[in-house]
C-alpha cells in the first residue's frame, strides 16, 4: 500500500490514463510517475483495452513489452492521439522541465507529435517559476566540452550527468549536461537559445506542449489543471 510521495505519483499516473479510449495511439513517458500509468494502461490492455503505444524510452518500452501493450512504431504512424508522461518541474503556466530520468528527447518528439500531451506529476513538481531543478540539456558527445562552455556562457553552471562514475549515456548515445538556472523567468526565449547552440540535440524545457496537468497529492487525491492559452 503506497504513502505520501509515492501515492500522489500513483494517482497521478492512473487518473491520467482515463484519457486513454479505445483505437488510440498511446505515447508512454518515462520516470517513476509514468511507470504508474504504464502499469494501468497495462491492466486495461489485459481487460480487452484495444489500443498501440509508443515508447519514450527503451526503459517504457521494455516495460511495455512486459505488460504485454502492443507496440507501433513510427514507420506505420503519423500521430499519436494523447501522450502521457511525467514532468519534474511545472509552473503556474503549465511549462514544464523534463529530463530528469534522461529521456527528454524522445519524450519531446512523442509529445510533438501527439494530438494531447497529458502530464501526471506529484504535487511537489509544481513551482512558480521554473529552475530549481537543473535543466537536463542533452548533447552529442563529440565536443561536449565546448557545448558546455557556449552553455555556461548563457548564465549557467553545467554538470555532465554521471551514473557510476561514468558519463551518462542516453538511449541516443549522447550526454545530459544539467544545467542550474535557478530562475528561468523566459522558458520560450531560452528553450531558442539552447537549442541555436551546435551540438545540443534538445533541452528539457517544454513549452507549450501540456494540454493537461494531473497533480497527485500525498493524502491520495487528484486535481486537474488546464493552460490558460
Ligand atoms: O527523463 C525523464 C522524464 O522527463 C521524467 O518524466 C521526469 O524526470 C519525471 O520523472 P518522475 O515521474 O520519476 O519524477
Amino acid at each position: 500500500m503506497e504513502t505520501g510521495i509515492a501515492l500522489a505519483k500513483k494517482v497521478a499516473g492512473q487518473k491520467a490514463v482515463e484519457y486513454i479510449k479505445a483505437g488510440m495511439t498511446v505515447g508512454l513517458g518515462t520516470g517513476s510517475t509514468a511507470w504508474w500509468a504504464i502499469q494501468e494502461i497495462g491492466a486495461r490492455v489485459k481487460a480487452g483495452l484495444d489500443i498501440n503505444a509508443i515508447a519514450t524510452s527503451d526503459q517504457s518500452y521494455e516495460l511495455a513489452v512486459a505488460l504485454q501493450i502492443p507496440l507501433i512504431t513510427f514507420e506505420e504512424i503519423t500521430q499519436i492521439d494523447v501522450d502521457i508522461d511525467g514532468a519534474d518541474e511545472v509552473d503556474r503556466q503549465l511549462q514544464l522541465i523534463k529530463g530528469g530520468g534522461g529521456a527528454l528527447l524522445r519524450e519531446k518528439i512523442i509529445a510533438a507529435a501527439s494530438q494531447q500531451m497529458i502530464v501526471a506529476v506529484d504535487e511537489h513538481k509544481l513551482v512558480d517559476t521554473l529552475g530549481k531543478f537543473p535543466l537536463p540539456v542533452e548533447v552529442v558527445v563529440f565536443g561536449w566540452e565546448m557545448t558546455a562552455r557556449k552553455l555556461a556562457a548563457l548564465g549557467t553552471q553545467t554538470v555532465l550527468r554521471e551514473k557510476n562514475g561514468q558519463p551518462f549515456i542516453t538511449d541516443n548515445g549522447n550526454y545530459i549536461i544539467d544545467c542550474a538556472f535557478n530562475a528561468i523567468t523566459d522558458p520560450a526565449t531560452l528553450h531558442t537559445r539552447l537549442n541555436a547552440i551546435p551540438g545540443v540535440a534538445e533541452n528539457g524545457l517544454f513549452v507549450n506542449y501540456a494540454h493537461t496537468v494531473i497533480v497527485g497529492y500525498e493524502n491520495g487525491t487528484v486535481n486537474t489543471l488546464y493552460p490558460a492559452r
